[in-house]
C-alpha cells in the first residue's frame, strides 16, 4: 500500500514564490511522516494560483509496474491529477474498454485506471472500481477535489477542514496532517463515546475518517460534500428464496475463486496470512491451486503467528498441517509475551486509536517477519466473519425471527416458539469471544434502550467498550454518561437506521449491516489490518471483502 495526502486551500497565498516553496516543503514532510507506507519512491504535485493552492503527495510501495507506476498520476492535458493507495482489479478488461473509447495509457500500473475512468465517467468513475483503495483526485478545470474510499474501509483516509472551512486536508494517516498545518487536540467526547470505533469520528477534534463506500467532494467555493456511493442491502425476509442450495453454494464458490484470482495479480512476492480457521484456509487453498495451475512447481508461502507455549491459543500446528495439505510452505512466527509487550506502544502509534489488546502488536510482528523475508503482499481471511456471520454472538439475532426466506430450501426450520427457547438457552451461555457478553443484554428492556429495533448486535458490541469508571467524574459531567449501544445505533446513517428499524431485513442481516459500518472498518480493518501491515510496508488484500462476492452473500437467506 501507499501513503497519500493532499491539501486544497481557497485562501489567497501571496507572495507566490514563498507559497510554492512552503507548500512543497509541507507536502514532503507530510509524506515523510508516512514513509513506512511506501518507502520505494516519493512524488508530489502542487500548484499555487490566484485565490488558492492545491497539493498532492504520494509515498509508493511499488506492487504493479515497478518501473513505470510512479505517482502522482496525471492526464495528457495536465488537468486531472491523482494519488491512489491500493489495488484496482479487473485492470485488463477495464483498460481494454477505455482504450476502445480512445484513452491512451502511459503505464501498466492499475492506479492509472482512475485517471481515465474519471475523464470518461466523471464522478461515476467510482462505480467502476473494484478492490481496496483510497484516492485523492484534483480536477483543475472544475477546481475540485474528489476523494473516495473502498466499499469496506480496507484502506484508510482522514480529512479535516482548517481556516474556517477554507482549507481541506486529507491523508492516509493522521500524523501526515500535522506538517500540512493541522494542530491535534483531543476530542474528549468522541473518546468517551467510542467515536473512534463506532462512527466517523477519531480521537482528535475535527478530524474525520471518510467512511467506507463514501466519496468526498470539495469545491473552490468551500463547499464540502461527503456522501455514500454504495451500501449493503439484503433481500426481504418474507420472500421465499427461489434458488436451490446447490446453486447458492456454487454462486459463492465461483465469486470467491474469482476474487482470489484477481488478488493474485502482483509483480512482487505474495503470501497468505494463515491462521487456524476456515477463512484463511479457504483463501490459501484457492490461491495455492490457482498458482499451481499456472505453474505446478510454484509453492505458496503461508505465514502464521504461533504460540507454542499457550496450547489453547496456538494456531501453529493446524496451520502447518493445512499448509502441508495444499502443498504450501509454512512459516511459523513465535513471539514471546515480552515481544508482544514491547511492540504494544508501536501498535498504538501506527493505529492512531485506543488499543486495549496485544492483537495489533502480534500482527505487527507478523508483518515485520513477512517484509524481512522479501514479501510485500499478503492475502488474508479478514471480513469473512462479518460477511458470513461467523461470530457466535450473531446467533442471538439469527434466533430472533423465523427465516421465512428459507422455507422452500428443504431445511427443517424451527417454529417461533422453538426459536424463543433456543434463544433463552443461548443467552445463558458463555461466548467464545469472551471479551463480549450476551448476559449483559436485556432483550426486555424499555424502548429507549432498544436501539435499532432491539437487535442484539449493538448491545453485544457495546460490552467491549470502556467502562464509565475509566473516566473522571468531571469528564462524564461535561459530555454525559455514555450509552454505547445507543451511540452505535444513533451514529449509523439515517437511511441504514430506517431500514433496520422497519425490519426491512431479517435481524441477522440488520446485525451484519451494523457491523459493516462499525467494528469491521474501525477496528478489524484498521488496527488488525492495514495499519499493522503498513507499519512494515506490507500490502494486505482480503479476498472475502470483494464487493461482487459480498453482494451475492448479502442476497442469501439468513
Ligand atoms: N495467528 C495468525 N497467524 C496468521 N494470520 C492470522 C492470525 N490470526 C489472524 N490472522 C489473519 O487475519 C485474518 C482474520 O483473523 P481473525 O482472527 O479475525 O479471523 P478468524 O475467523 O479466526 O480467521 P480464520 O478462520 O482464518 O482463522 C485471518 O483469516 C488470517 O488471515
Ligand atoms: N501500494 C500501493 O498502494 C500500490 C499502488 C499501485 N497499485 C502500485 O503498484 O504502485
Amino acid at each position: 500500500m501507499c501513503g497519500i495526502s493532499g491539501t486544497y486551500s481557497t485562501c489567497h497565498a501571496f507572495p507566490l514564490d514563498n507559497a510554492v516553496s512552503s507548500l512543497e516543503g509541507d507536502l514532503r514532510a507530510s509524506i515523510q511522516a508516512m514513509a513506512h507506507r511506501g518507502p520505494d519512491s516519493f512524488g508530489t504535485f502542487y500548484e499555487v494560483f490566484e485565490g488558492g493552492s492545491v497539493g498532492l503527495a504520494h509515498a509508493r510501495l511499488s506492487i504493479i509496474d515497478i518501473e513505470g507506476g510512479h505517482q502522482p498520476l496525471y492526464d495528457d492535458a495536465n488537468s486531472v491529477h491523482a494519488v491512489v493507495n491500493g489495488e484496482l482489479y479487473d485492470y485488463a478488461v477495464i483498460r481494454k474498454r477505455l482504450e476502445q473509447e480512445g484513452c491512451v495509457f502511459t503505464t501498466s500500473v492499475d492506479s492509472e485506471l482512475l485517471i481515465h475512468l474519471y475523464k470518461v465517467y466523471g464522478l461515476d468513475s467510482i462505480l467502476h472500481l473494484r478492490g481496496e483503495f483510497a484516492f485523492i483526485l484534483y480536477d483543475k478545470q472544475r477546481r475540485m477535489i474528489f476523494a473516495a474510499r473502498d466499499r469496506f474501509g480496507i484502506k484508510p483516509l482522514y480529512y479535516t477542514l482548517l481556516d474556517g472551512g477554507k482549507k481541506l486536508l486529507l491523508a492516509s494517516e493522521m500524523k501526515a496532517l500535522v506538517p500540512l498545518g493541522w494542530k491535534p487536540e483531543w476530542d474528549v467526547e468522541s473518546i468517551v463515546q467510542l467515536g473512534e470505533f463506532i462512527d466517523d469520528r477519531t480521537v482528535f477534534k475535527g478530524v474525520y475518517k471518510l467512511p467506507p463506500a463514501h466519496q468526498l467532494i470539495f469545491r473552490h467555493t468551500g463547499r464540502l460534500k461527503v456522501e455514500p456511493y454504495w451500501d449493503h442491502s439484503y433481500n426481504s425476509p418474507d420472500v421465499p428464496e427461489s434458488r436451490s442450495l446447490e446453486e447458492m453454494i456454487d454462486g459463492v464458490q465461483k465469486r470467491l475463486v474469482d476474487s482470489v484470482k484477481a488478488r493474485l495479480r502482483s509483480d512482487v512476492p505474495l503470501g497468505v496470512y494463515l491462521s487456524g480457521g476456515i477463512d484463511s484456509a479457504v483463501v490459501a487453498g484457492i490461491a495455492s491451486k490457482l498458482l499451481k495451475e499456472g505453474s505446478p512447481e510454484t509453492k505458496l508461502n503461508t505465514f502464521t503467528l504461533a504460540f507454542p507455549d499457550r496450547a489453547e491459543l496456538d494456531e501453529g500446528p493446524i496451520a502447518k498441517r493445512m499448509a502441508e495439505s495444499i502443498g504450501a510452505v509454512s512459516h511459523l512466527i513465535t513471539p514471546t509475551e515480552a515481544d508482544l509487550v514491547s511492540y504494544f506502544e508501536k501498535s498504538v502509534y501506527h493505529s492512531e486509536q485506543p488499543v486495549h489488546t496485544l492483537n495489533g502488536a502480534g500482527k505487527m510482528i507478523l508483518s515485520e517477519y513477512v517484509r524481512r523475508h522479501g514479501f510485500k503482499v499478503v492475502l488474508s481471511g479478514e471480513g469473512a466473519d462479518e460477511v458470513f456471520a461467523g461470530y457466535s454472538f450473531y446467533l442471538a439475532d439469527y434466533l430472533s425471527a423465523v427465516d421465512h426466506a428459507a422455507v422452500d430450501l428443504g431445511i427443517p426450520l424451527p417454529t417461533s416458539s422453538e426459536l424463543f427457547m433456543a434463544l433463552k438457552e443461548f443467552e445463558g451461555k458463555k461466548l467464545p469471544q469472551d471479551h463480549l457478553s450476551l448476559s449483559q443484554v436485556d432483550p426486555e428492556a424499555t424502548n429507549s434502550s432498544r436501539p435499532l429495533g432491539g437487535i442484539y448486535f449493538p448491545k453485544v458490541l457495546s460490552t467491549a467498550g470502556f467502562d464509565n469508571q475509566v473516566f473522571s467524574q468531571d469528564i462524564i459531567d461535561k459530555v454525559g454518561s455514555p450509552d454505547h449501544s445507543l451511540n452505535i445505533a444513533e451514529r449509523l446513517n439515517a437511511r441504514a437506521r430506517t431500514d433496520i428499524v422497519s425490519r426491512k431485513y431479517h435481524p441477522l442481516h440488520c446485525a451484519l449491516h451494523t457491523c459493516m459500518h462499525t467494528s469491521l472498518p474501525n477496528f478489524v480493518l484498521n488496527l488488525l489490518g492495514d495499519r499493522m501491515e503498513m507499519s512494515n510496508s506490507v500490502e494486505g488484500r482480503p479476498p472475502l471483502l470483494d464487493h461482487h462476492l459480498v453482494e451475492y452473500a448479502n442476497s442469501l437467506p439468513p
